[in-house]
């Protein structure tokens, strides 16, 4: 765990940094504003128009989870992967990596490959990766079969959902799914610490 947040009354938030990944254009920073931001004008609608961020940002949701406070700093490239030029400190720390593409963009979808081989050599095996094919609202321009997805996410041994930024499909669900897996990792390290700590020590 990357380390505590601040705290409020009681024990510190669990600060976990969660990373998006995918080519330019799929949706990421829609999926970051549904998720943390639920009051602001949904993507896709010709009123909002989403400025590509300059440089790296990051936004953070306060989230419980079985009494565990978690504070998810979400880090969101500006189109820099446009350029493959994602750097390693964009990686570094992350215990989690929300790896999207677009359903209506088949080379997005092509480039997830290489996207999870950038993310484990730069992360780590360790990290949890989610796979998400978004603008599932876009039925009519789909160019990537939900089934293709599932299959890509099963081959990698990860969850997949289909979302939609605009019509607010699965994203909380998807944030839930990747952070459990995260915190469940998480106690099972602490667990198995404990445990050496009490073998050593002759279970004192
Ligand atoms: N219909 C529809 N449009 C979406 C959805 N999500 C994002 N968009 C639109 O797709 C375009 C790109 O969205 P962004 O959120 O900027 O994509 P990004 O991946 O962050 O792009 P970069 O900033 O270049 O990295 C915008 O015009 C959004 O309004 C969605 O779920 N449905």
């Amino acid at each position: 765990m990357a380390g505590q947040g601040q705290g409020g009354a009681g024990r510190p938030a669990l600060l976990v940094k969660i990373v998006m990944a995918g080519e330019s254009c799929v949706g990421k920073t829609s999926i970051v504003r549904r998720y943390t931001e639920p009051g602001s004008p949904p993507a896709g609608d010709p009123t909002s128009s989403y400025l590509a961020t300059i440089g790296i940002d990051f936004k953070v949701k306060p989230v419980t989870f079985n009494d565990t406070r978690v504070k998810l700093q979400i880090w969101d490239t500006a189109g820099q992967e446009r350029f493959h030029t994602l750097s390693t400190s964009y990686f570094r720390g992350a215990q989690g990596f929300v790896l999207v593409y677009d359903i209506t963009n088949l080379d997005s979808f092509q480039s997830i490959t290489s996207w999870m081989k950038d993310i484990h050599e730069k992360a780590g095996d360790e990290v949890d990766v989610i796979l998400l094919g978004n603008k599932c609202d876009k039925e009519s321009e789909r160019a990537v079969p939900k089934q293709k997805g599932e299959k890509l996410a099963w081959e990698h041994g990860i969850p997949f959902f289909e979302t939609s930024a605009k019509d607010n499909v699965n994203i909380e669900d998807a944030f839930s799914v990747l952070t459990k897996e995260i915190l469940e990792k998480h106690e099972n390290e602490a667990q198995q610490l404990n445990s050496q700590i009490a073998f050593r020590t002759g279970g004192e």
